[in-house]
């Protein structure tokens, strides 16, 4: 009762500060790789989300009333007021520009942004791709793990340790949503004990990563998250 007192006030505190405005709708399962990139920005810029548990797993996220605001039926997925979005480095990108209290994140300066860009495109298209091809049969169908696979997540785990090369951070000289979802993906990986030792430029960096978001909830929000989905990986790979 008190709890939901002060999370009543907390809230009209935000609508407040927010100049009247409502907090975005957070669609979004914990364990998911690409929820947990958005719950962690949402902490990095004080954004007091409006949490919306879809468990995928029970098929919530095929429920007509979800399916009818996104077609594509994924998650994460943000409403806020009238735009509904899809894809986390869209949402990441977006919660930037509109929660940001600078474009330290998402850098304005073309160059920069062009490179941040890259990496992320990089993550959607190249390394969170090969990670899910190589993993998620086996977590989701108990199929047998690909050694094909595993090399083609292998060229990409060289290929972003090739782009760490004398950098601290992945596009700019500071930390970016480029490191991010490059983090996430890759931290995931390691709790997948997937063997890293060929990567001393990324595991130094996936240091830094968990370092620079420690005050930002990483043990609870990504650790957590990571230790939940490398417990079913294990369990299918036992059977
Ligand atoms: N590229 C998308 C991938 C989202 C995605 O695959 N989400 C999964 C959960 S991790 C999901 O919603 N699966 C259910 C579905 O697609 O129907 C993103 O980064 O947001």
């Amino acid at each position: 009762m008190v709890d939901d007192t002060r999370r009543i006030v907390e809230e009209f505190v935000f609508y407040i500060l927010r100049g009247g405005k409502m907090p975005p709708i957070l669609y979004y399962l914990p364990p998911s790789p690409p929820c947990r990139c958005i719950l962690l920005l949402g902490k990095m810029l004080d954004i007091n989300f409006d949490l919306k548990v879809l468990n995928i797993m029970e098929g919530e996220h095929m429920k007509p009333d979800f399916v009818s605001m996104n077609p594509q039926h994924c998650i994460p997925t943000i409403k806020d007021e009238t735009l509904i979005l899809w894809e986390s480095r869209a949402i990441l990108s977006y919660l930037v520009a509109m929660y940001g209290k600078d474009d330290a994140l998402y850098p304005a300066d073309i160059k920069t942004r062009a490179l941040v860009d890259s990496r992320v495109q990089f993550d959607l298209g190249t390394l969170y791709a090969r990670f899910s091809d190589y993993f998620m049969p086996t977590i989701f169908m108990g199929a047998p793990l690909e050694e094909s696979k595993k090399s083609k997540l292998n060229e990409a785990l060289y290929w972003l340790e090739c782009m760490l090369k004398g950098k601290t951070w992945l596009a700019a000289e500071h930390f970016t949503i480029a490191d991010l979802t490059c983090g996430v993906t890759v931290s995931q990986i390691e709790a997948f004990e997937f063997d890293l030792r060929n990567y001393p430029k990324t595991r130094d960096w996936l240091q830094r990563f968990k370092d620079e978001l420690e005050p930002y909830g990483y043990q609870e929000i990504n650790q957590s998250g990571a230790d939940v989905l490398a417990e079913m990986f294990k369990a299918k790979l036992l059977k």
